[in-house]
C-alpha cells in the first residue's frame, strides 16, 4: 500500500517537465496576453516587466507591506519561500503566487481606477459569447424528452468535459479539444456519485467550481437539473474571491453565465430561470472563501470550510487545479486509491476532472499500463482524458 506521506511534492525545477514548462513558458505567455488585452498605463507595463523578469530569472518577492492579504499569505508560507527561485518551491505554491502577483501588477487591488478590473475578463467573455456555447446550449433541446437518469448523465458529462475549455491550458495545448480521447474516461465512479444523490434527496451539494465560461455553464446546468429533479434541496457554488489561474470563476462570472442562460433560446433559458429563482429563494448560493485561492492542498483547509464540507451531502471538486489540491499535488503512483488520499476529507467527496497535470490517483494497474503504452506520459497532461471519482467512506482524519 503506497505511503501517502512519502509521495514527492511536485516542484517545477526539472527542465523539460510539465511543471517547469508552465513556469518558464506559460506564465510569461500569460503576462503578454494580459498586457495586450488592456490599454494599461506605464506603471502597469513596468510592473508587468518586473513580474516577467522575476518569474523567469528572479526570485519570489514578498508582498507590499500594506497588502490586505499579507497575513494570509504569510500563513500560507510566504516567509518560507520569499527569496527563493520560483522553480524550487512547491509548484502549486509558485503558480498560485504568480496569479496573486499578476493581479498586483495590473492594479487589481488598488487604490486607483483599475481596482477590481479582472485582467482575464476579455478571454472569459469571448468564450461565453463563442458560437460553440450556442451549440452546446441548443443541444439541451434534444435532451428534454429523455428519462431523468439519461439527462443527469448527459449533464454530468457536460460538466466533466467542460473542464477541457480552460483558457490557461489552451495557451500551451492547442488542438487538445479535437484529439480523440482513448479511453476517454480513465476512472468512472458515476454510479457511486449518483448513489450519493438519490432522486428523492433533499440534501446539500457543494460544488467547488473551476473555470468560468464553457465550464461554468454546464456546471450550472447540472445544478439546475439536480435542484429541479429533487436530487438535492440546496446547492452552494464555491467560486474564487479574485481572478485566478486565468479562467477560474468568480461571482461576476456566475452572473455573466446566468445572464447568458436566461437570454438563450430554447430549453437553456428554462434552466437559467430555474437557477435565477433558486438564487432568489436561497436554494442556490455562491461562496467565495479566501482558502479557494490558497496555494495549499484542501487537507489544510481551515475549520470553517471543513465544517461546511462535513455538513454537505456531497462535495464535488471540478477541474485539474482543484483535483491537485484535493488529493495533494504529489507524484502519487497512479494506482494509489482515491479513497485513501481523500481519507482526511470530512464528508462524501467527488472529483470531475480532465487530466492536465501529472497528478493522478485511483487508476487500475491495467488502465495505467494501457495509457503508458499508448501515449507515454502525454495522457497525464494532454487534456484528452478525464475521470469521475467518488468516495463515501471517510473518517475525516487530518493527515
Ligand atoms: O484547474 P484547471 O482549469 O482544470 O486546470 C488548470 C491548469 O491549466 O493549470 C495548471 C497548469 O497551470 C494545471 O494544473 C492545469 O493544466
Amino acid at each position: 500500500m503506497p505511503d501517502i506521506r512519502t509521495a514527492p511534492v511536485i516542484l517545477g525545477d526539472e527542465p523539460g517537465s510539465f511543471p517547469h514548462r508552465v513556469l518558464a513558458e506559460r506564465h510569461p505567455a500569460i503576462i503578454e496576453q494580459v498586457r495586450e488585452a488592456f490599454p494599461y498605463g506605464p506603471g502597469q507595463h513596468r510592473a508587468l516587466d518586473e513580474l516577467l523578469s522575476s518569474c523567469t530569472e528572479g526570485v519570489i518577492e514578498p508582498l507590499p507591506g500594506d497588502a490586505a492579504d499579507l497575513e494570509l499569505w504569510r500563513a500560507w508560507g510566504l516567509d518560507e519561500y520569499a527569496g527563493r527561485s520560483w522553480f524550487d518551491v512547491p509548484w502549486l505554491w509558485s503558480e498560485s503566487y504568480f496569479y496573486r502577483r499578476l493581479l498586483e501588477a495590473v492594479g487589481y487591488f488598488g487604490p486607483g481606477a483599475w481596482q477590481g478590473v479582472d485582467p482575464f475578463r476579455p478571454f472569459k467573455r469571448a468564450e461565453l459569447d463563442a458560437p460553440e456555447t450556442d451549440e452546446e446550449l441548443a443541444a439541451l433541446d434534444a435532451l428534454q424528452d429523455r428519462p431523468e437518469r439519461e439527462r443527469a448523465d448527459a449533464l454530468l458529462h457536460g460538466s466533466l468535459w467542460g473542464n477541457r475549455a480552460d483558457l490557461g491550458f489552451r495557451l500551451s495545448a492547442e488542438g487538445a479539444e479535437a484529439a480523440a480521447p482513448v479511453p476517454a474516461l480513465v476512472a468512472d465512479d458515476s454510479e457511486t456519485l449518483w448513489s450519493l444523490l438519490p432522486p428523492s434527496g433533499t440534501g446539500t451539494l457543494v460544488l467547488v467550481a473551476d473555470n468560468a465560461g464553457r465550464e461554468l455553464v454546464p456546471d450550472l446546468l447540472l445544478i439546475a437539473h439536480l435542484l429541479t429533479e429533487g436530487r438535492i434541496g440546496r446547492a452552494v457554488l464555491h467560486v474564487k474571491p479574485y481572478p485566478h489561474y486565468v479562467s477560474d470563476a468568480t461571482t461576476a462570472d456566475v452572473v455573466d453565465a446566468l445572464r447568458r442562460l436566461v437570454a438563450a433560446p430554447g430549453a437553456a433559458a428554462g434552466y437559467g430561470r430555474a437557477l435565477w429563482t433558486a438564487m432568489a429563494d436561497g436554494r442556490l448560493t455562491t461562496a467565495a472563501h479566501p482558502f479557494s485561492r490558497a496555494p495549499l492542498p484542501y487537507a489544510d483547509a481551515p475549520d470553517d470550510l471543513r465544517a461546511e464540507f462535513a455538513a454537505a451531502t456531497l462535495t464535488v471538486f471540478k477541474g485539474d487545479l482543484n483535483y491537485r489540491r484535493l488529493v495533494g499535488d504529489r507524484l502519487w503512483p497512479p494506482t494509489t486509491p482515491f479513497d485513501e488520499v481523500t481519507a482526511y476529507f470530512p464528508g462524501p467527496v467527488a472529483a470531475l476532472r480532465t487530466l492536465k497535470s501529472d497528478v493522478v490517483t485511483g487508476l487500475t494497474a491495467a488502465t495505467e499500463k494501457a495509457l503508458d503504452a499508448a501515449e507515454g506520459r502525454h495522457w497525464r497532461t494532454g487534456g484528452t482524458h478525464a475521470l469521475i471519482q467518488a468516495g463515501a467512506s471517510h473518517h475525516g482524519q487530518r493527515q
